[in-house]
């Protein structure tokens, strides 16, 4: 299937013909580790990469294909990765573009995982990195160093919510031919393409809104340039082997049938939230990348066709107040993760920011009472209700207390 069709229809389409598998209208799970060869001959031929065919699960699998090749089509690359987690696609990616010595400049935000990553790389093979706004042009600037080689971001970032300006991010990378890798997993392919906006490499924890249903973890890399990836397939994926196993890449597969319909009622659910939370006496701060009162809408409507799913918020009396409101919640589950059909929320400085040093994560702009929801598919009303209920239980207690 070569011709280029709407998002909502490649979710679904993309990457596989039922014709040569017996019609199948699913796409068959390929559960195996390895393939048998017909001759001695035509496994040093497919070896020699002479031949196209099934070796070896790890090297390939035409479960996992078929996913890498809708992926590539819904972000607008030339070829995709798929990987065991989202943090084996960031490993695998920041491993394949420095070595010793070299500097990567990261969004002032980033997951508390992939802080993790940083650090580790800096102390054992002295690859640094800066974290600074992506907001304009000037900012990104001032953090590249002669030793800079890639430009890696978030957009919208876990869990602030804040945007990197993509077509700046661009201007700056091209100037100093800096590769630029950004994690989509927010916004999901559906709703933000960064290769649209000059991204060499985009990347996803499938584990959200990829999959949607909170049952796989995953990760997939695409790739602007086919031989990037092919690079990457032969090398860093192969050798260190983070691979997606094809059980997974088949629940991914179906998934992802849904991803238009489930990104409409995710975002449609978040903005409610955005609109309740504003009135809340015990909110200071509400982060969604569509509230016409955040300072980068025009940001967000450039690169974004609506505003995602999640949306964070900063509750008066820090960490002891957000861990009394988690705890009376009764529909919204307290869970890290997110993009599921279940709304989630979760406190980011005890949990996904926990490894992050205190300063470090107060310089990202999390702070003890900041919380961030991740609005699922049930109806808003009942979950409105929930979150009104904790906030006048929240009230009540403090009542009693003073
Ligand atoms: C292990 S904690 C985090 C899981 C996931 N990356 C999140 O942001 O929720």
């Amino acid at each position: 299937m070569n011709n280029k069709f709407h998002k909502d229809t490649e979710t679904i389409h993309t990457g596989y013909e039922s014709s040569s598998h017996h019609g199948s209208l699913a796409v068959p799970l390929y559960q195996t580790s390895t393939f048998a060869f017909e001759t001695a001959e035509q496994g040093e031929r497919r070896f020699a990469g002479e031949e196209e065919g099934g070796i070896y699960s790890r090297l390939g699998n035409p479960t996992v294909r078929v996913l890498e090749e809708r992926m590539t089509a819904l972000e607008k690359g030339e070829g995709t990765l798929a990987f065991g987690s989202g943090m084996a696609a960031v490993s695998a990616i920041l491993t394949h573009l420095t070595k010793t010595g070299d500097h990567i400049v990261c969004s002032r935000g980033i997951y508390g995982c992939t802080f993790g990553l940083l650090t580790v790389m800096e102390q054992k093979y002295n690859i640094t990195h800066t974290l600074t706004s992506m907001g304009t042009e000037e900012e990104i600037e001032a953090a590249i160093t002669p030793e800079t080689v890639c430009i890696y971001i978030e957009s919208p970032i876990n869990p602030t919510m804040e945007l990197a300006d993509l077509k700046a991010v661009s201007a700056v990378a091209k100037r100093h031919s800096l590769k630029i890798v950004v994690d989509n997993t927010f916004a999901s392919p559906y709703l933000q393409n960064p290769i649209d906006f000059g991204a060499d490499f985009v990347l996803h924890s499938a584990t959200k809104y990829i999959n949607g249903h909170g049952d796989v973890i995953a990760g997939l890399l695409v790739g602007r340039n086919k031989e990037d990836i092919d690079q990457i397939r032969g090398s860093v994926q192969k050798d260190y082997g983070g691979i997606m196993s094809p059980f997974d890449a088949w629940l991914l597969i179906r998934g992802l049938k849904t991803l238009s319909v489930r990104m409409q009622r995710h975002s449609e659910n978040a903005e409610k939230f955005t609109e309740y939370l504003k009135t809340q006496d015990m909110v200071d701060a509400v982060f969604y990348p569509f509230d016409e009162s955040n300072p980068q809408v025009s940001i967000a409507k450039n690169q974004m066709t609506v505003g995602g799913g999640l949306v964070s918020f900063t509750i008066k009396g820090g960490q002891q107040a957000a861990q009394t409101f988690m705890n009376e919640l009764k529909l919204i589950k307290i869970a890290v993760s997110l993009g599921d059909a279940e709304t989630l929320i979760q406190h980011p400085t005890t949990m996904t920011h926990s490894g992050v040093p205190e300063t470090d994560r107060l310089k990202m702009g999390i702070d003890d009472g900041l919380l961030r929801l991740s609005a699922g598919l049930e109806h808003a009303d009942d979950l409105i209700a929930d979150l009104e209920q904790a906030f006048q239980n929240v009230a009540e207690q403090h009542k009693t207390l003073s």
